[in-house]
């Protein structure tokens, strides 16, 4: 049974709604109207162009379906073999998920609509086969795949009676990282300014950039619709915020198995998200807590969701995750807009957002549609800047973890254990996407590069590196960090040379007044002595970043195409 959301019942659109899309909406279980339903549809025409702000979990999915899908239903002679609604979506599942929900509501209609997926990492061939053969009334896409299908003529002809295009998440589907492509996506098809489509976008977030580029999808008398007042928190408000600030790096891992082990033990159903900064560091994460059983026993399921990941494996865990009733995943922001997770009780952030928005957007999957949760950061000296800076985020700080059955766990122990038996290359690659995620922040926290490079260092021992691992000298290039003090150089032959430590005698000082131990000077590389390479380069599924394949931690020459 789901949560009732809103005052108004759904029978009372019969006459403004299909009675078959009523009909779904009973088979979903779907009663009333959630507030940004209700304003919406409440609109005096459904045609109209329309801007839409509402937290996270309020239900505007159906909130743009609904009204599309009725427009389309009354055009009498409409031909279903050409796109008449276009959705567009910053990642691959968030793209499925709309097309699973649009199928949920096109489920009675007779004949049926086909809703079609054009997304990145299957066989561009197979997907585009369908495309062209079917009949694909709607189509959810990601900006690339899109891109790919229309350099030919005969999709480009399936999009030329467009009536409808949403942009969901689109604050993220308008910032400069998906624009070029948006820009050619709309250049192949018929044109805004003929009238010939309504344009709908939809958000929790809307940052006031997104004004300049409206144009590009709605008209200028558009409607602006917010279910959030101006006074109003960003975030949902049965979802408390709390800050556990830990006294050093170290403290990160011991401190997440306490909190994981605590709220098993208050709900042993437990089912969390815990957000990592980069793909890399998800997957160490995933592999640490594997060993760890999840928290302690018994058990938990552990899943990782990353961009890293096998597209095959990307679906299976969360078609896997989506049914688990308990279980942890240790995801990247990949999953950090948009996914519904049923049940989530927790969201924990390990050290800060990519951007203040995306924080919002993590902490709303959990407490979606009337549901309760809890949202947790775990933050070092260095990165309590984020709560400092963004007073409008509810985040509690009632100072270090604390519960009364944390002594029951020897989390330092358990935690030295598993990262005992983690093969060093994920240790090496979590340590340069750490790298190349601190440096993308430096502003924030006025630090130099010497200080990302001492903070990275930390991190490498918080994770059981005996010494920081060695990067190829082109990785420290590409990454902006030449003669910067403590990283550890592979040069071509082989060799390993020291640049002078951080924090060592005359070193630059630490930030937040830290000082630091010297370490690795002279030792010769480790392990595969290989250098740990894969690039750098922040997030995964940061502003700017289009998900999936071109974020994070992949040197833009090499970067795989994205969706
Ligand atoms: N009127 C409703 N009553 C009950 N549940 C609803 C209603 N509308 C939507 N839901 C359910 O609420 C959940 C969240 O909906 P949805 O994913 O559309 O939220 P959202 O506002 O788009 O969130 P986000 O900002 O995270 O993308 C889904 O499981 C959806 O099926």
């Amino acid at each position: 049974m789901r949560a009732e959301t809103g005052r108004v019942p759904y029978a009372e659109m019969a006459g403004r709604l299909r009675p078959e899309l009523l009909q779904a909406l009973t088979k979903m279980e779907i009663t009333h109207l959630s507030p940004v339903q209700e304003k919406v549809l409440g609109l005096p025409s459904f045609k109209q162009d329309c801007l839409v702000q509402a937290k996270t979990g309020t239900g505007k999915t159906l909130a743009f379906l609904l009204p599309a899908l009725q427009n389309l239903l009354e055009i009498k002679d409409l031909d279903r073999s050409k796109v008449g609604i276009l959705v567009m979506a910053p990642t691959r599942e968030l793209a499925q998920q709309i097309a699973d929900e649009c199928d949920k509501l096109t489920s009675v209609l007779r004949p049926g609509l086909e809703c079609h997926v054009a997304v990145g990492g299957n066989k561009k061939a197979t997907q585009l086969g369908k495309f062209l053969g079917g009949k694909p009334t709607i189509l959810v896409a990601t900006p690339g795949r899109l891109n790919d299908y229309l350099s030919d003529q005969a999709p480009r002809d399936k999009l030329n009676k467009v009536r409808c295009v949403v942009l969901d998440e689109a604050d993220r589907m308008l910032d400069d990282g998906f624009m070029p492509e948006l820009m050619r996506i709309l250049s192949q098809i018929p044109s805004k300014a003929e009238g010939k489509w309504q344009g709908m976008c939809f958000s929790a977030t809307m940052p006031p950039e997104i004004n300049k580029v409206l144009h590009l999808v709605l008209k200028p008398d558009h409607a602006k619709i917010t279910t959030i007042d101006k006074n109003e928190v960003p975030t949902v408000e049965l979802v408390p915020q709390q800050v556990f600030p830990v006294p050093s790096i170290n403290e990160i891992l011991p401190t997440l198995h306490s909190v994981l082990a605590c709220a098993k033990a208050d709900e042993p159903d437990l089912k969390a998200i815990i957000f990592c900064p980069t793909a890399r560091h998800a997957a160490l994460m995933y592999h640490i807590f594997g060993f760890t059983g999840g928290a302690a026993p018994p058990k938990l399921p552990v899943f990782q969701m990353q961009s890293r990941m096998s597209q095959p494996a990307r679906t299976r865990t969360i078609e896997d995750f989506k049914k688990a009733e308990r279980g942890l995943l240790f995801a990247s922001d990949v999953v950090g807009r948009g996914m519904d997770f049923p049940d989530i009780k927790l969201v924990i952030q390990i050290g800060v957002p990519s951007e203040k928005d995306q924080y919002v957007h993590r902490v709303g999957r959990t407490g979606r549609a009337g549901k309760i949760g809890t949202a947790v950061m775990i933050l070092t000296p260095e990165e309590m800047w984020f709560v400092d800076r963004n007073p409008q985020f509810p985040i509690q700080n009632t100072g270090p973890f604390a519960h009364p059955k944390a002594h029951l766990y020897p989390s330092t122990t358990i935690i030295s254990d598993a990262l005992a038996k983690i093969p060093d290359q994920a240790k090496e690659q979590a340590y340069v996407a750490n790298l190349g995620f601190t440096k993308s922040l430096m502003r924030h926290f006025n630090a130099k590069t010497a200080d990302v490079v001492r903070y990275a260092n930390d991190f490498a021992t918080s994770i059981g590196c005996a010494e920081p691992p060695a990067l190829q000298a082109s990785t420290i290039g590409k990454m902006g960090l030449k003669g910067v003090a403590g990283l550890r150089v592979l040069n071509k032959a082989g060799a390993v040379t020291n640049t002078r430590a951080a924090g060592g005698p005359g070193g630059p000082p630490g930030f937040s007044g830290h000082s630091r131990p010297t370490r690795g000077e002279g030792r010769p590389a480790r392990g595969r002595g290989g250098g740990a390479r894969g690039g750098f380069g922040a997030r995964d599924g940061g502003r700017g970043a289009p998900e999936g394949e071109r974020q994070g931690e992949e040197p833009r020459h090499k970067r795989p195409r994205r969706e």
